[in-house]
């Protein structure tokens, strides 16, 4: 089953949220309300680039590290976006954040990103490859370009991501942090498996640098989320969505804000001997239920899955 391609975004609001309905996310008031665990100043002279920062999981964990006293850079493709959250920011922690347009398929652009980073803040501490993406559909399905548009952004351009920060890490001898946002692969994806492909391409990689690359100190580490709810839901059909959180034995879906405090746990000195690893953020979801993100196909619909 093809996902419809004219599904119409919806503006979020908190109060359309509920146990069985489909929501977006944080809005930007409910961000600025979330407190932390985390101490003041616990990232201060730290820095950290998120890509994909201009909304969901990215947007929230630029404010908390931001909030935690971190020198922050974001990028992403649209520049309304970034300026978003470079404004929330702004008003709500009072620093400025740098944004950089940047599509991470375009290594020389990425060349570029990652120098203006280190002339603007003097270095960087914790590259966070949270931008990504993909659309629900049938593998039988997939168009070549879809195929290509996915593997592309997921797999090229996080690793794309991770060469140039590591480049220059080793070049000035300084130590690295990498944290990728990928998802939760452990059992495949069905009606997603350009991304599973990728994101598994992204965790076995990660494991892979985190031993080559740890005689530069530089540590590499993966988030696999399972059902956060964010803006990034409009790519899903309301079935689909109504559906999601029954998929994990806590029967939540989890936010944005529980992916960026897990980044910037990372982030901090507290998880300096964490490395190679993949924490999973997904209520359970790994060893229980199926998302089904195009809806649930009628052969499986008969066996009542959830
Ligand atoms: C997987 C389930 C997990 C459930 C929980 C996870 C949730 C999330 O991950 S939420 C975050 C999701 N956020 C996004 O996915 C947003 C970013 N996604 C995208 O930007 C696109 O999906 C992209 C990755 C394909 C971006 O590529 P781009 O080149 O910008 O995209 P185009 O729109 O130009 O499409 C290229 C090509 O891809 C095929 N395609 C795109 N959308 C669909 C679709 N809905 N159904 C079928 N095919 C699709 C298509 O071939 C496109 O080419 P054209 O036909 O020429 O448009
Ligand atoms: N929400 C969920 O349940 C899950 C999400 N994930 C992954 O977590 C990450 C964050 O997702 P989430 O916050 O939910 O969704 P969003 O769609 O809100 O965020 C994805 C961000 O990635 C950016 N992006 C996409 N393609 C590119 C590109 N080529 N170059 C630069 N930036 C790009 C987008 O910005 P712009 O359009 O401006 O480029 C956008 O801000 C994604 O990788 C997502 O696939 C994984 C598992 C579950």
């Amino acid at each position: 089953m093809n996902a419809p391609r004219s599904f119409t975004p919806k503006t979020f609001r908190p109060e359309d949220d509920g146990p069985d309905r489909p929501a977006r996310g944080l809005d930007e008031e409910a961000l600025r309300q979330q407190s932390t665990i985390y101490r003041e100043g616990m990232l201060d002279g730290k820095t950290l680039l998120v890509s994909g920062a201009g909304s969901g999981m990215g947007k929230a964990a630029a404010l908390l590290a931001a909030r935690l006293g971190a020198n922050v850079a974001i990028c992403g493709r649209d520049p309304d976006k970034l300026q978003s959250t470079v404004d929330l920011v702004r008003d709500e922690v009072g620093t400025d954040v740098l944004a950089v347009p940047t599509n991470i398929r375009d290594p020389e652009a990425i060349e570029t990103l990652i120098g203006t980073v280190h002339d603007h803040f003097g270095g960087l501490d914790t590259l966070v490859n949270n931008a990504g993406g993909q659309f629900p559909q049938d593998a039988i399905d997939f168009s070549r370009k879809g195929w290509l548009a996915v593997i592309d952004t997921n797999l090229n351009g996080t690793w794309w991501m991770m060469q140039e920060a590591a480049k220059r890490w080793r070049a000035d001898g300084k130590p690295g942090n990498i944290v990728n946002i990928v998802a939760n692969v452990e059992r495949g994806m069905p009606q997603a498996a350009h991304t599973c492909a990728a994101r598994a391409g992204v965790i076995y990689l990660s494991k892979t640098l985190a031993t080559e690359w740890a005689q530069w100190n530089i540590r590499v580490n993966c988030i696999g989320p399972g059902v956060i709810e964010t803006e990034g839901f409009r790519m899903y059909p309301e079935e689909a969505l109504a559906r999601f959180h029954k998929a994990n034995p806590m029967k939540m879906r989890g936010n944005a804000w529980d992916v960026a405090e897990a980044i910037a746990y990372l982030a901090s000195p507290a998880a300096r001997f964490i490395n190679g690893d993949l924490i999973i953020m997904d209520g359970g979801q790994a060893q229980w239920g199926v998302i089904w993100p195009a809806g649930i196909p009628d052969y499986f619909r008969e066996d009542g899955a959830a």
